[in-house]
């Protein structure tokens, strides 16, 4: 079996306390993007997991793909083994999600694999075990998102018309510390009076809490949003803690030379 585990970037986002339990409220709303992984999981004599493409820093035992499939091998007896194959695509520690999203669609496909029927509400509980974003994967339609990130209202926004730059500088920036450099705050106004169907309204009323500390930190991110603004994105922001920066252009717009001699990755969705 085979599935397609995409990325997501965050129309704005706000970071609104600190909890007990040492996560933080927010609110933002998700936005499935086209840019993918490959998950392959076919019937094997023992579990094992291989990677290809780009490489993702420390052990492959700590994959979230394994954490997933052990999270359901406590409920279930998932047999026969299978082997669990990833080809990475979507840049890791980019706030786009990847990892999440690679948990989120191994839960899926084992749910199908073994014909487990574990109902949606269910699944959505896994995921959320797994990361704060991962809940969002299982449904992978935009929403509006509150509580850790996994209480989720869909939200009928098409940006079909639109077409998205995705740039990441290959900075790795740490999630747990980009929360850890806010002081969370009420935002001046909720996300949810946006109209997300219309870009031209973004500007001036969707932001990222995360930007100013990581722009600090990293001023050459800064420098990319710039540049979209500059080359007539209609907005332009950070997606999550970062380093990756989306800019929603006009369909049919052309984009040219930008960040060709930088040594950025740079994803064109349409
Ligand atoms: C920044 C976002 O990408 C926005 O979509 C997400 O909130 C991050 O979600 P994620 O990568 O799935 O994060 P997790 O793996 O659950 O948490 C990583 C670390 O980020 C911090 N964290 C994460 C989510 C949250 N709502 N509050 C937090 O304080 C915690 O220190 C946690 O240890
Ligand atoms: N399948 C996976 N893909 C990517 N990263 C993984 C995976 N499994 C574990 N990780 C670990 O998770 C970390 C963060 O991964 P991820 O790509 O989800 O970050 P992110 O894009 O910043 O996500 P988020 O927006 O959820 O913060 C990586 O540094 C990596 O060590």
């Amino acid at each position: 079996m085979i599935a397609f585990p995409n990325c997501k970037i965050n129309l704005g986002l706000h970071v609104l306390n600190k909890r007990v339990d040492g996560f933080h409220d927010l609110e933002t709303v998700f936005l499935p993007l086209a840019l993918k992984d490959v998950l392959e999981i076919i019937t094997a004599d023992k579990l094992t997991f291989t990677m290809t493409g780009i490489n993702i820093p420390g052990s492959a035992d700590d994959n979230l793909c394994l954490s997933a499939y052990r999270l359901l091998k406590r409920d279930f007896p998932l047999l026969p083994p299978v082997h669990i194959h990833l080809h990475k695509v979507i840049p890791t520690g980019a706030g786009l999600g990847g990892g999440s999203s690679d948990a989120a669609f191994t839960l899926k496909l084992l749910n199908e694999k073994y014909h487990l029927g574990i109902r949606q509400e269910t699944l959505l509980q896994y995921a959320a075990q797994l990361g704060s974003d991962c809940a969002f994967f299982i449904e992978n339609t935009p929403c509006y998102a509150t509580g850790r990130g996994e209480i989720l209202e869909p939200l009928a926004v098409d940006l079909s018309a639109y077409q998205f730059l995705l740039v990441h500088p290959g900075i790795h920036v740490n999630t747990g510390w980009a929360f850890g450099q806010l002081s969370p705050g009420k935002p001046g106004h909720s996300l949810r009076e946006v109209n997300f169907k219309d870009v031209q309204d973004y500007k001036g009323k969707v932001s990222n809490d995360f930007e100013a500390a990581v722009f600090q930190a990293h001023p050459e991110i800064a420098a990319i949003k710039e540049q979209m603004y500059a080359t007539g994105a209609l907005y332009a922001s950070m997606s999550g803690s970062g380093s990756a920066v989306y800019g929603i252009y006009e369909k049919g717009k052309k984009i040219t030379g930008l960040f060709s001699e930088t040594g950025y990755s740079v994803f064109r969705i349409s």
